[in-house]
């Protein structure tokens, strides 16, 4: 397949000592939404300011659309749209000013200006509110607005930074269906951060998990998923039961206590060891607070492949103790 971005070594190191991005190496197919999931600190917004030539690489190299990220930084700003985390459109314009203001931003000629805003307007679905002042937006329809902003100069690839952070659930996958039909109507590469598993599920063709600045593994959602192998069973009891529980069950594929006192079990067929599991409880008198089994699913994709649960809700309520609005 075309590549639309190869990524060779590229790392990022802040104030000589953090290591944002270490050494990624990824390429990524044209036309594709590509999912980079990764909880928050992982590195996602780092690695998309580089690509974006925002910010330089400490080392390492990447073409985007066939240009050198340390060679062509201003051709690339051209050729990429970004929607960031935070807003950027100003609150006490219009939506259609706003629009307007980022057009003449990258020099759109003024007739083309006008059918491209009238056309990404109706796209989202807020050509009827295009002149009302964005203060009077609903937190939904100023990440549309965002997003439309992102492609007013018609970019090969746009980088959505965590496109619905801080959004409640119906608006969440309300914006899903405007993003998928960005995708299907302008055939453009997209990248897309988030911690949220159901999202990068939704949307991406592939997806890449990313943890303390690195790859750690890439592929399809079904073929990660498949690389599990086995059922998953979760169980939670009393503290001091938990080793022996582990201790006793350490034939199955993998054993081992999470964070927040879960043993998590990984077996090839839950439908015999959990008559087992029951009856070990039982006769050692310990009686579970809770007991799940589940097939694989990404955020069983993202414990196997990091250690640790992505936790979005946490980190939600720090987001958004920050989150700026104006
Ligand atoms: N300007 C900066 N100076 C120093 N350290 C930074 C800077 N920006 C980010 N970092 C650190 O680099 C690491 C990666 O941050 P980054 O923002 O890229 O992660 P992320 O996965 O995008 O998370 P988030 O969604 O919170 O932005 C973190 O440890 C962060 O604290």
């Amino acid at each position: 397949m075309d590549n639309s971005i190869e990524i060779e070594n590229l790392t990022k190191i802040y104030g000589g000592n953090i290591k944002a991005v270490d050494n990624v190496t990824l390429k990524i197919g044209r036309g594709q939404v590509y999912g980079l999931l990764g909880q928050n600190g992982a590195g996602k917004t780092t690695l998309i300011k580089m690509l974006t030539g925002i910010l330089k690489p400490t080392s390492g190299t990447a073409k985007i659309a066939g240009f050198d990220l340390n060679k062509d930084a201003l051709k690339i700003r051209q050729i990429t749209g970004v929607v960031p985390q935070d807003f950027t459109t100003d609150a006490d314009l219009s939506g259609y000013e706003n629009l307007k203001l980022v057009a003449d931003l990258y020099g759109v000629p003024k007739k083309e200006a006008e059918e491209r805003i009238e056309t990404l307007l109706n796209m989202v679905d807020l050509y009827d509110v295009k002149n009302r002042r964005v203060s009077a937006y609903s937190g939904g329809m100023r990440k549309r607005l965002e997003l439309i902003c992102g492609l007013i100069n018609t970019p090969e690839v746009l980088f959505l930074d965590e496109p619905t952070l801080g959004l409640d659930v119906t608006t969440r996958s309300n914006l899903w269906k405007y993003i998928k039909s960005i995708r299907d109507e302008f055939k453009i590469t997209i990248i897309l951060t988030s911690h949220y598993l159901d999202e990068v599920d939704a949307l991406s063709d592939r997806l890449s998990i990313m943890d303390h600045g690195k790859i750690i593994v890439s592929g399809t959602s079904d073929e990660l998923k498949k690389s599990l192998k086995g059922d998953i069973i979760t169980l939670r009891v009393k503290n001091d039961s938990e080793e022996k529980i582990v201790e006793n069950f350490k034939d199955a594929i993998e054993v081992k206590k999470m964070e927040m006192g879960d043993i998590r079990m990984k077996v090839n067929n839950s439908d015999v060891v959990l008559p087992e599991l029951m009856k070990y409880l039982a006769s050692n008198n310990i009686s579970p607070e809770s007991i799940s089994i589940r097939k694989p699913s990404l955020d069983e994709v993202f414990i196997e492949y990091t250690g640790k649960h992505i936790d979005s809700e946490q980190k939600d309520y720090a987001k958004m103790m920050g989150f700026k609005q104006r």
